[in-house]
């Protein structure tokens, strides 16, 4: 096929050149770019065209950019898949218009300029089908002075009525059609509070979801909105763990509740000590009238004692002992738990569609959000089949990858249709690390399709940084995590800073994993305080609320980061500094970003520091901070132009 005269290439936001959705979410800016150009000089025009689900066609026109990129910004308010392609033409009243205006510019506008645009309006008006506005153009022009002619020709509503009258000269349009899926607010703005339900209660004992809802002002005061528990099905016995992921479990120990299915059920059932499925009912309603929702684990694995290793012994691989080898995550080996097998004879699609009745079973519970156990090592196919499938009846549905793996894996995971992601920002914890990391995400190609949910622990993830950090390194990392991104998420004991951990390793001393857990919430040195007005900010300033629209800020401190977010197009924004020393005191100049809030040379900024309240008036693109880890580690500044402050 030979290129058309106005080429429309590199559409965004495109995944792959299309062969997977992009990703948006409702309320937060979705933007549309494309290069649209043509040989010669003539001024370009491009239209997005945007199919909204069970809409019309809509046509929004595109801001030229300069350098033949062509751009639209909306807010989806609609779940769903919207398709976009983009048109392009040459623009005769638009080449005309920038004609004149260079001429202007060059003060040498002649008479006859003016009479070609006159004769444009009047062939246009011309047209089979008369525009009265037209008409009257022409005859306002007619008694106009060349200088008064010269206004009016440029005018910019004389330049829309123009350009919606002609011709769309060798109009063309992008061969495909583009998908971006737009989800709910939670799939890209969320905080989630992990607990294990069964810690919730009076020392010693196991508790039930009853004790959980006792807890719910307290979490939903620090400003969570999702509340997220590892399995609550009944666990098995076999190889049950014992304390400390010891192979040896005593007649008390709870086990892991990732061991799941025993003869009380399997991933439809609830554990009996929790209260049964009436006590969850209870603990779903009471969630909700604090603004939360719960999130279950789906892990797809069962204990030796799962109704299913009976009822279809074809989903699994028996040796010839008679025994099912038990599931690993290299180096990680779970004694006590075994795989199904997608692969199998006989699984496809009993098992496939086990696993999604699985899902329905809990959605029709009034389970909205999922976080599934290590998908990395279980079919790419099944999710891709399995997430779409489910989507069909519940778009609302969100699906959370917890994959540790290589990274194309979990890119791939959020492309066939995870919303969001489990992230290496555990891991990164210097100024290089998190800079580079952060690039990846909002200015690469994962911007597109992965929300990465920032995690400051799990229980598996006890983070080196903070085992020896104390009170300042909790700040640290709650800072970064919930300016960072916009989901973030804690496991409990996060504020009581909690870092005992076993030796040489990730894992927390005494992991509640194996046994119940009893903590007093009120304990000296939490951080309940600042995680509170963290979580506020979040509410209270849109362009944190997602972890794009972030950009690095100058600092000459290697321990300070120094970061901006702000909403394309604002006229407001929020800085942030984190001192990423837990230990000693740092400071630093950092450069304030005057041009992104378009202050010109001799303006001036209004902030206010927005954990302490203090507001200041900065006159210098520059300035000096000092964070003593002790007191305060980072500070949050937001940032407008001072009143009075030219432009
Ligand atoms: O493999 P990951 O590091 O991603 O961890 C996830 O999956 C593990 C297996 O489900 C799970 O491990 C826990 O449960 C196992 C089964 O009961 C048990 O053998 C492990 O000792 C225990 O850590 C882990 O919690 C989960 O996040």
């Amino acid at each position: 096929m030979r290129s058309p005269r106005v080429v429309i290439d590199r559409l965004q936001p495109s995944v792959d050149d299309g062969r997977f959705p992009a990703k948006a979410t409702v309320g937060q800016p979705l933007v549309f770019e494309a290069d649209v150009y043509a040989d010669g000089h003539e001024a370009i025009a491009a239209e997005l065209i945007l199919r909204q689900p069970g809409g019309e066609a809509q046509r929004l026109p595109m801001r030229s950019l300069g350098n033949d990129r062509f751009r639209v910004q909306m807010l989806p308010t609609k779940t769903g898949r919207h398709l976009f392609t983009v048109e392009g033409w040459i623009d005769a009243w638009g080449s005309y218009r920038r004609v004149l205006l260079r001429l202007q510019a060059a003060n040498k506008v002649s008479e006859q300029d003016l009479v070609d645009g006159v004769e444009r309006i009047r062939a246009a008006s011309r047209d089979a089908d008369p525009d009265a506005r037209l008409a009257t153009l022409l005859l306002r022009l007619e008694d106009l002075s060349p200088p008064e002619k010269l206004m009016l020709l440029l005018d910019e509503g004389v330049a829309e009525l123009m350009s919606a009258r002609l011709p769309r000269g060798f109009a063309s349009r992008h061969a495909s059609e583009f998908c971006v899926i737009v989800e709910r607010t939670r799939a890209g703005f969320a905080s989630w509070y992990e607990l294990f339900p069964r810690s919730q209660g009076a020392p010693g004992q196991h508790a039930t979801f009853d004790d959980v809802i006792a807890r719910l002002p307290s979490i939903a005061a620090m400003g969570f909105d999702v509340l997220y528990m590892p399995p609550i099905h009944p666990i098995g016995t076999t190889k049950r763990k014992g304390r400390n992921n010891s192979l040896v479990a005593t007649p008390t120990d709870p086990g892991s509740p990732y061991a799941i299915g025993s003869s009380e059920g399997g991933h439809d059932a609830v554990h009996p000590a929790l209260g049964g499925i009436e006590a969850l009912r209870r603990l779903r309603d009471a969630a909700a009238g604090y603004g939360m929702e719960l999130a279950l684990d789906i892990a797809i694995q069962c204990s030796p004692d799962h109704p299913w290793l009976r009822e279809h012994p074809e989903w699994f691989t028996w040796r010839s002992d008679g025994s099912v080898r038990c599931a690993e995550n290299p180096p990680k080996k779970y004694e006590d738990i075994v795989n199904v097998e997608f692969y199998n004879e006989g699984a496809l699609p009993s098992l496939w569609l086990a696993w999604r009745d699985v899902i329905e079973h809990w959605i029709a519970e009034g389970i909205h959000t999922f976080r599934v156990d290590n998908p990395h090592t279980k079919p790419l196919p099944f999710w891709e089949w399995l997430i779409a499938d489910i989507h069909t009846r519940h778009p609302d549905v969100l699906f959370l990858s917890e994959a540790f793996t290589r990274p194309a894996m979990m890119y791939r995971l959020a492309k066939i249709g995870y919303s969001q992601s489990y992230t290496y920002f555990t891991w990164r914890n210097s100024k290089r690390e998190l800079g580079e990391y952060m690039t990846e995400l909002t200015q690469q190609a994962p911007r597109d399709f992965y929300r990465p949910h920032f995690f400051v622990n799990t229980p598996d993830i006890n983070p080196r940084f903070l085992q020896d950090a104390g009170r300042p390194g909790f700040l640290i990392r709650a800072a970064l995590a919930s300016t960072l991104s916009g989901l973030w998420g804690m496991y409990s004991g996060f504020e009581l800073c909690e870092g005992a951990a076993l030796p040489n390793g990730e894992e927390y001393l005494d992991s509640e994993k194996y046994e119940l857990r009893h903590r007093n919430w009120g304990a000296p040195g939490n951080i309940v305080g600042e995680i509170t007005r963290l979580n506020r900010l979040r509410r209270e300033h849109p362009s944190l609320q997602s972890h794009l629209h972030f950009q690095l800020q100058h600092s000459d401190n290697d321990q300070v980061l120094v970061y901006a977010r702000q909403l394309p197009g604002a006229d407001e924004l929020v800085l942030v500094a984190v001192s990423l020393d837990p230990h000693a005191a740092q400071e630093t100049q950092f450069d304030l970003p005057f041009d992104a809030l378009g202050v010109a040379a001799g303006g001036a900024l209004e902030s206010e520091e927005l954990m302490s309240g203090r507001r200041f008036v900065w006159h210098d693109r520059r300035q000096h901070w000092r964070f003593v880890p002790q007191e305060m580690p980072f500070a949050i500044w937001h940032l407008r132009r001072a009143a009075g402050a030219h432009a």
